[in-house]
């Protein structure tokens, strides 16, 4: 079955103030941002992968029964990046994809860990995605910066791996801002990531692990405590928590949603369900990502069109939406006061059309 996820009720004229809108995402991963247009590049250039190159057909190989499928087809599309080349293809291509719908500045989730023991040697991948930050930035005018995660089920020898591709002084690129912890959360406990995460903040990164997207609100308080999380990805089962959500409120602590996603890996039956707008009555900071938008049959776009509908907002709100991505992110204050002075005055100029 075809995946039909792209929310057929927004409003024309708000479609095309969100097409316009200069955005920030926060939760997108790099592996899990190649469209079909770029899967079927790389397939072409290794055809013995089992990944499907008609659009048709990727849409039905996209369509997943629970995480764990998800997981696994994600796995067979990340089989298909096997030489620098094809890193450095995939990074300046979703650069591409990303500066059609006006995003300014993204924070890409790598896996370094995945690449590096799939033979891809170290030097030429950190090469590979700085050569192509700086294409896309001279080319498109995205700037990109990295976030690199630990895939919890691969265990701990790929968060040793991951921390010290992160923080080696002759290794670690420029772009990286950050340090995540992804994959599934079920039977793998935040904790034991602890020793990995006080490295990687102690060498100046930013912890922004993946929390409570497949699991309850204790992972997310786990994040909290033991990973010093600053925004926690997902996040989605804070809504069970009162004091949890309280918390996050308090120390404005942003939750990156991703409410396609939630509903494409059966997190969250369906969007009417979603708990975004709890997030948003009980004070959380909210901001809206893709997290992998052709997998999810979505984009940044559909996400901003999905909030919109969830939470009535106007353009003004959206706005006020793109400026929290904005805000929470990890660019300098010029950088921020750019894409927010931006944001103002695209809505300004489209308010008084
Ligand atoms: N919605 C998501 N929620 C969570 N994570 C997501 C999501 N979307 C994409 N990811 C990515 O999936 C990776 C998982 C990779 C993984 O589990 C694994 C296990 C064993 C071996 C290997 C290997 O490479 O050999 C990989 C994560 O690191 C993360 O970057
Ligand atoms: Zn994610």
């Amino acid at each position: 079955m075809t995946q039909h996820l792209v929310d057929p009720h927004a409003p024309r004229d708000l479609k095309a103030f969100i097409a316009g809108l200069p955005k920030a995402e926060l939760h997108v991963h790099h592996v899990g941002s190649a469209s079909p247009r770029i899967v079927s590049e790389l397939a072409a250039r290794h055809p013995d992968s089992k990944v499907p190159t008609d659009p048709e057909a990727l849409a039905d190989y996209f369509t997943f029964t629970d995480f764990a499928h998800f997981i696994d087809v994600y796995l067979s599309v990340v089989d298909l990046i096997r030489t620098p080349e094809d890193v450095r293809l995939l990074t300046y291509e979703v650069a591409r994809d990303m500066a059609r719908q006006q995003v300014r500045y993204a924070e890409l989730t790598i896996t370094p860990f995945s690449s590096t023991r799939r033979g891809i040697d170290e030097r030429a991948f950190m090469d590979a995605i700085e050569d192509a930050r700086k294409a896309a930035e001279a080319d498109f005018g995205t700037v990109l910066r990295w976030c690199f995660d630990i895939p919890g089920e691969a265990g701990l020898q790929a968060a040793e791996e991951t921390a010290r591709l992160a923080t080696d002084d002759r290794l670690r690129p420029e772009g990286l801002v950050s340090f995540g912890l992804g994959g599934p959360e079920v039977g793998v406990e935040r904790p034991q990531f602890k020793p990995y995460f006080d490295r990687a903040i102690a060498a100046g990164l930013h912890s922004v692990p993946h929390a409570g997207e497949t699991t309850g609100p204790q992972t997310v308080w786990d994040a909290l405590t033991h990973l010093r999380a600053e925004r926690i990805g997902h996040g989605t089962s804070s809504a069970q928590d009162p004091k949890l959500l309280a918390h996050l409120a308090e120390h404005r602590i942003p939750l990156e949603v991703c409410p396609t996603s939630n509903i494409a890996t059966r997190a969250v039956r369906t969007l009417d369900e979603h708990p975004i707008k709890e997030f948003v009555r009980a004070g959380v900071v909210v901001t809206v990502n893709s997290d992998d938008p052709p997998m999810f049959g979505t984009d940044l776009d559909n996400e901003y069109a999905v909030a919109a509908r969830l939470l009535d907002l106007d353009e003004r709100g959206l706005a006020e939406l793109a400026k929290n991505a904005v805000e929470a992110s990890f660019l300098d204050a010029a950088g921020k006061a750019r894409i927010t002075g931006e944001i103002d005055t695209y809505t300004a100029q489209w308010l008084s059309r």
